[in-house]
């Protein structure tokens, strides 16, 4: 990877790299643009170093005689029972790297290159641009039932031809969704994302957003769940924000929105659902009054 900083951009091989245009745990994007097919990419820079301390390894160390860089990775992969180690950070990285190679759909994000100098402490994995970014912010504007309908659809052919090629993506949320010029939406962000064999993912971790965490991998026992099943819970709360602009449970404190996603009813409720179609009937001699608001409301509390 030949990196040169000239004016006040950065060059790296074809790619000349421009805004940033994404941020997250994993690192940033940034807009590039390449001179070999004059066309702009999406840029994912990934810092080696904070994904293997992400992963509990200890630090390194970095003995620097002269001029010379002789860096000793001195790592003791923490590894939690039953991680076998498969969890440090650049088996993590690996795996990822792994799965985007294997993901081949129209509504899931393709990566073209990883640039990968074995000296530098980034790593940088080149996507085809996804043109207007994030569906939608959370909380944010909730999106019409058509606009909503119309991406969940495409999510959910995207998540289904994932769990086809076996693969559990673990982290399926608004922010990890990105539309195209084409109105289409593709399943980006790979980085907790599992490949199972047989039928389904058993799962004993939790992964991906909490606000968006399935309640069977918030109980406190030992037991499995299903990959499949939490991504479909997590596609559930993007339905959720799609609609209204935020998601079902939410808490200051961890634990507290753990119980809640354990515990709470959604807040869409039946009854609630009835209440709102029967104030809103076409027909007034039909429609709600306040007594049968009052009644109706009563019945929920
Ligand atoms: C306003 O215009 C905009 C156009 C494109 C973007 C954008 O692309 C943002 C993030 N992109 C990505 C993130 C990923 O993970 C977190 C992955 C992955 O790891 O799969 C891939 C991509 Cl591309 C933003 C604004």
């Amino acid at each position: 990877v030949s990196i040169s900083e000239t004016d006040n951009f950065v060059q790296l091989n074809q790619y000349r790299l421009m805004d940033e245009i994404g941020k997250g745990s994993y690192g940033v994007v940034r807009l590039c643009y390449s001179d070999f097919d004059h066309t702009n990419y999406a840029m994912k820079i990934i810092s080696k170093k904070r994904v293997m301390r992400k992963a509990g390894l200890n630090l390194f160390c970095c003995l620097l005689f002269d001029n010379f860089t002789i860096t000793v990775m001195i790592t003791s992969i923490i590894g939690r029972p039953g991680d076998n180690g498969k969890n440090s950070g650049l088996e993590n990285l690996q795996r990822e790297i792994a799965i985007l190679k294997k993901v081949d759909h129209p509504y899931v994000v393709r990566l073209f290159e990883v640039l990968d100098d074995p000296s530098e402490d980034n790593l940088y994995l080149v996507f085809e641009l996804v043109d207007r970014g994030e569906v939608m912010e959370v909380p944010g504007k909730p999106l019409s039932e058509q606009t909503a309908r119309k991406y969940f659809t495409d999510v959910v052919l995207g998540l289904e031809y994932l769990h086809y090629q076996k693969i559990v993506h673990r982290d399926i949320k608004p922010s990890n969704l990105l539309l195209g010029d084409d109105g289409r939406i593709k399943i980006a962000d790979f980085g907790v994302a599992d490949v199972f064999e047989g039928d389904d993912a058993l799962l004993n971790k939790t992964a991906g957003s909490p606000a968006f965490m399935a309640p069977e991998s918030l109980q406190n026992s030992r037991d499995k769940y299903s990959g499949k099943g939490a991504d479909i819970w997590a596609l559930g709360i993007t339905l959720y924000c799609f609609i209204f602009g935020k998601v079902p449970f939410d808490d200051m404190n961890r634990m507290g929105l753990y119980e809640k996603i354990r515990t709470e009813e959604t807040a869409l409720n039946p009854q609630l659902e009835d209440l709102l179609l029967r104030m809103l009937i076409k027909d007034p001699n039909e429609r709600i009054t306040i007594k049968g608001i009052k009644i109706l409301v009563k019945s929920m509390l």
